[in-house]
């Protein structure tokens, strides 16, 4: 496809968000500035940069994660669903429900598998307990894990190793029935078997939702993103799709950084 229509092909397809003149702040630190950029429906967009360049703080405005440390604030538009929702009367609650996230390090609640997955629904929905057994297992089975944990869902979650948890994770986002999924570097704490998994599995849950993923690794970028978003020092470099953003970068730094050539 000449590159005209494959960038003509990338405009048109639907954002699931939009951001536009977002700028972030730590008390009087800036930390992000002036971002625009299109986070397009059902596909996965990777962001990369150098450590500190802003990639964790980008992904947290997404669903306004931030605020619950004081001193730390957003301002321009995150455009979803026809709402900014950086107005002040955003309902919080909904915003998470909807735009769910998953962290760098696993954190299953201490209690078992079965609740860990029904707390955040009971949140939402007044499920019957038949229900909520099928919501349970669904989510389970979306996150790949329900084989290895149909037999003990009593058992605590704190029990599965590092990359089930991180599975379990990624269940409970995904049992609330977001739209989007962030996904904060959500494999750097994990083995390759475990990463590898992760990574077949961001491909799958792309047919049903919108994911935004932090990592450093950028073989894995390469692999699960259709988009990519190359940040530095708080400012977005470059934008697009993946392979060309890899193969063919506009700007010279985004060249540097993915050839390793960077610092
Ligand atoms: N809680 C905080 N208070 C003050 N400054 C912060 C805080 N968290 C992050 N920062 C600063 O904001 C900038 C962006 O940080 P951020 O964590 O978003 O970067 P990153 O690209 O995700 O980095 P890494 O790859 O190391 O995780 C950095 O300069 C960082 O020092």
């Amino acid at each position: 496809m000449p590159s005209s229509a494959h960038s003509i092909a990338h405009e048109t397809l639907p954002s699931a968000i939009q951001i536009s003149g977002l700028n972030f702040f730590y008390g009087a630190t800036q930390s992000l500035k002036n971002i625009n950029l299109s986070i397009k429906d059902k596909k996965v967009t990777a962001f990369i940069g150098p450590s500190g360049c802003g990639k964790s703080t980008l992904l947290r405005t997404l669903n306004r994660m931030y605020d619950l440390y004081p001193g730390q604030r957003a301002e321009g538009n995150i455009i979803y669903n026809n709402k900014n929702i950086l107005d002040a009367d955003q309902d919080i609650n909904m915003l998470r429900a909807k735009i769910g996230m998953v962290f760098q390090k696993p954190t299953p609640f201490p209690m078992s598998i079965y609740d860990n997955i029904a707390f955040g629904v009971r949140l939402y929905e007044n499920l019957s307990k038949g229900e909520m057994n099928e919501r349970v297992e669904w989510a389970l089975n979306k996150a790949a894990l329900w084989s290895e944990v149909k037999d003990k869902l009593s058992k605590s979650g704190l029990s599965l190793s590092g990359g089930q948890q991180q599975r379990l994770c990624i269940a409970r986002g995904v049992a609330v029935k977001p739209d989007v999924l962030l996904l904060d570097e959500p494999t750097s704490a994990l083995d390759p078997i475990s990463t590898a998994k992760i990574e077949e599995l961001i491909n799958e849950l792309k047919q049903d939702y919108t994911i935004a993923i932090v990592t450093h690794n950028m073989q894995q970028a390469a692999r699960c993103s259709d988009y990519t978003a190359y940040m530095y020092l708080g400012e977005l470099v470059e934008a697009g799709v993946t392979d060309q953003v890899f193969m063919n970068p506009v700007k010279k730094e985004t060249q540097d950084y993915i050839t390793g050539r960077f610092g």
